[in-house]
């Protein structure tokens, strides 16, 4: 269907500032693909602004992200149980949403005319402690380096912050006890490493974390690590780096429409990458086919 009019959302910090440095490049070329259809174009100023800007686009209208996870997130949040339908030109470091939405491979002349095109498709939509996400939950491990990045030394970057930050976290490892249920049946009990609740196949930029996960089979693939040693974990990490986890037998998988995952204390998590408020208990769902995406 055609939309009503077009927000496009440019993050310029995504993709390690690239989005800014293409910023007047990027708006002339989504000028032209746009053509005669009505284009608005906005820049975030700050993390979370996103959210705001796509919740004020016009009913029935396209919002465009452009940029990584994170601003699609924060544009999913904002349009989600809306009638607006969400387009991605994925220029961020890790892009797993578009890698769900087979977006990620696109040149960037294509991508655009994709996102702001007619051809839309119906994803599952997934909700955690009430807010929309795209792709991914993640719980525990994964979360807990993601957090100790934010203060790592600031003349580390990328692989040296991210392995600075994975052993600086297995250095005081302490695993939660979590309790996994789904219908009031309890599925899981025990300390675990991490639990992924997932409506793609990867997060992390390409991590194969749920290799069997679909964005329209209206469940979510859940998948959780139990009780590893530091050794185990150092182990585990290349087999999951490779998609070659899911035999292990403290490695185990669900699969269902809604979950509660409890732990005994307050453990990080992320949504599509981006951290939320450490909590102990994390409500977990997906609404199917809830959000049309903008697809080639
Ligand atoms: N104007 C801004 N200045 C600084 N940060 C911003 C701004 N607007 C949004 N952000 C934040 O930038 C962060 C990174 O954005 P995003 O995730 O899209 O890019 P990325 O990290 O390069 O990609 P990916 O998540 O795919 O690896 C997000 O957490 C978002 O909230």
């Amino acid at each position: 269907m055609t939309p009503s009019s077009i927000t496009v959302i440019l993050n310029p910090a995504a993709g390690r500032g690239r989005v800014g440095r293409m910023a007047p490049q990027l708006e002339a070329a989504l000028r032209r693909a746009a053509g005669e259809k009505p284009l608005k174009l906005l820049h975030t100023q700050a993390p979370g602004e996103g959210v705001f800007l796509a919740r004020e686009a016009p009913v029935g209208s396209r919002v465009v992200a452009v940029g990584g996870d994170g601003t699609v997130h924060e544009v999913i949040r904002g349009i989600a149980h809306s009638d607006r339908s969400l387009g991605v030109v994925p220029i961020g470091s890790g892009n797993d949403f578009a890698r769900m939405a087979g977006l990620h491979e696109l040149s960037l002349e294509r991508s655009l005319k994709v996102a702001l095109g007619d051809k839309t498709q119906a994803f599952d939509l997934g909700e955690v402690n009430g807010e929309a996400f795209g792709a991914s939950v993640g719980i525990g491990f994964d979360a807990q380096v993601a957090h100790k990045a934010l203060s790592a030394p600031t003349f580390l970057r990328g692989m040296p912050r991210y392995l600075y930050s994975l052993f600086a976290v297995l250095r005081e490892l302490k695993l939660p006890e979590l309790v996994l249920e789904a219908e009031g049946k309890v599925l899981f009990q025990g300390p675990a490493l991490l639990s992924a609740l997932m409506n793609a196949r990867t997060y992390g930029g390409g991590i194969p974390i749920t290799p069997g996960a679909s964005p329209h089979d209206g469940l979510l693939s859940v998948l959780v690590a139990g009780e590893f040693s530091k050794i185990g974990v150092l182990g585990i990490l290349p087999r999951l780096l490779a998609g070659k986890h899911l035999g292990h037998p403290r490695v185990h998988e669900f699969s269902g429409r809604s979950f509660t995952v409890r732990y005994d204390r307050a453990t990080p998590a992320h949504a599509d990458g981006e951290l939320l408020q450490a909590q102990s208990t994390y409500e977990v769902r997906i609404h199917p086919g809830a959000l049309r995406v903008a697809v080639p």
